[in-house]
């Protein structure tokens, strides 16, 4: 239905035109009148609207009232219904006059109407065809006030603003209002373009008194205008939006343009779509993420020709390719823990128990944080091989790297991205390799980290280590955190003097002393030989080694506390027999002490010291080197010359210094000890430690090159089968030193009858296996004078 406004509708007309009062001459108000429902808008006094009917009652109705020139009562219909009846009316409604029939057929017709009052509907008279009614007229308030025109003009100012905030009105309506200055028809026509419910504006209608429809429509309008205003924000907040998006894509646009015409074009597009994607898949934390977007961006304004595209594209890289937070799962059953540990390593009960503690306390606790372990033994006595067996018993990743000779702190924490060739450090390359942010990282020969100009790695290194710094740890180049809580660090270690202070008290230490015979002989049967046969192909042709041709090899071949070159030699025999398989040569299938001479060749170590004879000034001693125990003999003699000590065999500081406090020792106890007290300044002497070409140090030997120079004093030839190890003191006391498992065992295997030790290593030996101290006998000294009738025989 559309509305139009009646253009007569001017000021000094209002009276003669749209007022129609019982007595007017225009058209008279009968009692009796024609009743139109219609459904969607209400026709109201003194406007003009469109309305269409169907139904041939309707039709009819208003045939005759514009035939007639009569009134009809225009009504609106309470709720839609399918054939409506007077009941459904509103009672209130307006009289109305035909103005013009457009177009009427048989089954609608479509008018001009206008309104001329409001009326009541009092009674309806008939129904069919249709409805016609008894009314009154409602007459309006027509008082003139002040707060009536103040009304007016506000209403006026609400209704312009309303436009100007983009309120669709016919074009003519904005002058025309500010003609009308009557309240009940500026509330009328207000009225017909408000957005309002059917409901609402017959509420209007019904109401008689101008003022306070005006104050109603005054109440609408504001409420329409802030709905406008914020409407407005709205759209432009969405227009902005839209300007920025179209910008955006826009100059991105332009740069692929720019980008294709450097020689940036499509593949690189894809290639950062693909970047932009991998970042988003690689779980990085939201700061990580926000670092790695920055560096996209950047990637895409470099010359993927220059230098610093590779740089920038490495970086990235790295950064997607870290594990954040890609974890494997634990296999925490103790059992099957045990059972994986017992099937790669004999004995090694003590270190086995801790590793089992250790995963039932993670099982307790979830997260594995707390003490790092360090393996600490001789070579080739199982360290590396157990880590890799925790990493399979708990089912994580293995990682291994050897801290030997290091010297750079960036080895460990990565070069500054301005470094030409910058990459970050091992740590972080080698949990990138793994895949997983929770492997197994064994930190291989933590005792020979160097130190230099280019930084201190074990420092870098205990920040790596510290479970309350670790998780967030930087790496230079990659220059973001990584949690390195989850990884589970094990060092390995030759000798614990060397490793830096503050790193030693991070670590819980596990000893790992050498073998003995025959636990070697054991090793070898069970794990060794099946393991090397596989290794070379021999499954199908099964070797019997001998426990002679075993023990040969530990004896004559090797001179080790741990396995590796019993594994290494049994390797060798193995490799011979499968190229007798291969030559078609007759196979050895059994290893008898006479087949390893043929396989490995001579003899490579003679320890026997029984083989020697008893000598004035060469005495036995027993040292620790990194690969265990081993004897050394202590040579020395006397020449004339004056007041001189000569030292030779690459004797460190310490051994040194041990050797000059003997001769003070023995210049200061001479008489007592029966030597000349002027020995020293008629003679030389000197002090040499065979194996010359292999360095030896520590204060161990101090009691074995005393003895020595007593027995070259003396002239009592010493026992080539008792050795000696301990530290001397300037009074003559002995005291306590390290390794002594390993000494004993090396003893042992060169054939020594008696050891003499501090006393204060009493416990040690002690806590050796009874098998092993069965076979030696041993002396406990406090003072050096306690041992030399143990050493020294008469003289001859
Ligand atoms: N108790 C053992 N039972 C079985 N095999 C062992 C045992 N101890 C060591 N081995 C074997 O000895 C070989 C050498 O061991 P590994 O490499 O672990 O020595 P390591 O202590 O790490 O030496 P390094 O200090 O030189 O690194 C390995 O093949 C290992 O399987």
């Amino acid at each position: 239905m559309q509305v139009t406004f009646n253009n007569s509708l001017n000021p000094s007309m209002e009276k003669t035109t749209f007022t129609l009062h019982k007595n007017g001459d225009s058209i008279p108000l009968p009692e009796i009148i024609s009743i139109i429902p219609v459904k969607e808008d209400i026709v109201f006094p003194r406007l003009v609207r469109v309305i269409e009917l169907y139904g041939k009652g309707l039709i009819t109705a208003i045939n005759e009232a514009h035939a007639k020139n009569e009134c009809i009562g225009i009504v609106v219909l309470k709720y839609h219904v399918a054939s409506p009846r007077h009941e459904d009316f509103y009672d209130i409604g307006t009289a109305s006059k035909v103005v013009r029939i457009f177009e009427s057929t048989s089954d609608t017709i479509k008018c001009l109407v206008e309104g001329l009052m409001r009326i009541k509907v009092t009674e309806y008279t008939q129904t069919e065809p249709y409805c016609t009614a008894k009314i009154e007229e409602l007459r309006e308030f027509s008082e003139k006030s002040e707060t009536i025109d103040v009304l007016i003009q506000s209403v006026k100012t609400l209704f312009k603003l309303s436009a100007m905030l983009g309120k669709a009105l016919p074009k003519d309506i904005i002058p025309m209002i500010d003609t009308i200055n009557n309240p009940s028809i500026m509330a009328d026509l207000v009225t017909v373009y408000l957005d309002l419910h059917i409901d609402e504006k017959q509420k209007l209608l019904e109401m008689v008194d101008p003022q306070k429809r005006l104050r109603i429509v005054f109440h609408y309008l504001n409420k329409d205008i802030q709905v406008r205003e914020l409407k407005g924000k709205i759209n432009d907040e969405v227009a902005k939006e839209m300007l920025k998006a179209q910008r955006e894509f826009f100059l991105k646009e332009q740069m692929k343009a720019i980008q294709k015409e450097l020689g940036k074009d499509e593949p690189h597009m894809a290639e950062f779509i693909k970047l932009e994607e991998n970042i988003k898949k690689a779980e990085m934390p939201k700061e990580v993420e926000l670092v790695a977007t920055k560096e996209l961006e950047r990637l895409r304004d470099i010359n993927p020709a220059s230098p610093e595209y590779t740089v920038s594209r490495t970086y990235l890289d790295y950064l997607i390719n870290i594990p954040w937070n890609k974890k494997t799962v634990d296999n925490l059953d103790i059992n099957q823990a045990s059972k994986i540990l017992d099937e790669d390593h004999y004995d090694l009960k003590k270190v086995k128990e801790r590793i089992l503690e250790f995963l039932a306390v993670h099982k307790l606790k979830e997260k594995l944080k707390g003490p790092i372990l360090c393996f600490c033994g001789p070579t080739g006595t199982g360290k590396t091989s157990l880590g890799k067996s925790i990493a399979r018993a708990l089912g994580r990743k293995f990682i291994r790297i050897s801290l030997g000779g290091i010297r750079d702190e960036a080895e460990i924490r990565g070069h500054r991205r301005t470094y030409v060739g910058a990459l970050p450090g091992r740590i972080m390359q080698e949990i990138c390799r793994a895949g997983a942010c929770n492997p197994i990282f064994m930190l291989d020969e933590i005792d020979k980290i160097g130190e230099d100009f280019r930084g201190d790695p074990a420092s870098a290194l205990l920040e790596v280590l510290d479970p309350e710094q670790n998780f967030s740890f930087v790496d230079h180049y990659l220059d973001v955190a990584f949690d390195l809580s989850d990884v589970l660090f094990i060092t390995t270690a030759n000798i614990l003097d060397t490793v830096h202070v503050a790193l030693r008290d991070r670590m819980e230490v596990i000893y790992l002393s050498g073998y003995s015979e025959d636990e070697k002989l054991k090793i070898a049967h069970q794990f060794l030989i099946p393991k090397q046969i596989k290794e070379n192909g021999l499954e199908k042709y099964p070797v019997d080694f001998q426990d002679a041709a075993i023990t040969k090899i530990v004896l004559e071949y090797t001179r080790e506390a741990g396995l590796r070159n019993l594994e290494r030699e049994i390797a060798s025999i193995c490799r011979k027999i499968a190229k007798e398989i291969v030559g078609e040569a007759q196979v050895t299938k059994i290893i008898l002490p006479e087949t390893v001479e043929k396989f490995l060749g001579p003899r490579k170590f003679f320890y026997q010291v029984t083989e020697e004879e008893d000598k004035i000034g060469v005495v036995t001693g027993l040292a620790w080197t990194e690969t265990g125990g081993d004897i050394i003999f202590i040579e020395v003699s006397r020449m004339r010359g004056e007041k001189q000590l000569t030292l030779t065999g690459l004797l460190g500081d310490i051994m040194q210094e041990s050797a000059i406090a003997s001769l003070s020792y023995i210049r200061s106890n001479a008489k007592r000890l029966g030597i000349d007290e002027t020995f020293y300044d008629t003679s030389e002497i000197h002090i040499h430690v065979p194996s010359g070409a292999i360095p030896k140090d520590g204060p161990s030997a101090g009691i074995t090159m005393c003895i020595a120079l007593i027995s070259l004093l003396t002239c009592r030839p010493a026992k080539r089968e008792v050795a000696l190890t301990g530290e001397i003191t300037l009074t003559g006391n002995v005291l306590p030193i390290g390794g002594v498992k390993e000494k004993i065992l090396a003893a042992i295997r060169a054939g020594v009858k008696t050891i003499v030790l501090p006393l204060k290593n009493k416990d040690d030996f002690e806590e050796i296996d009874k098998e092993i101290r069965e076979k030696i006998q041993c002396v406990y000294i406090e003072k050096i004078d306690e041992a030399i009738d143990v050493v020294l025989s008469q003289k001859p």
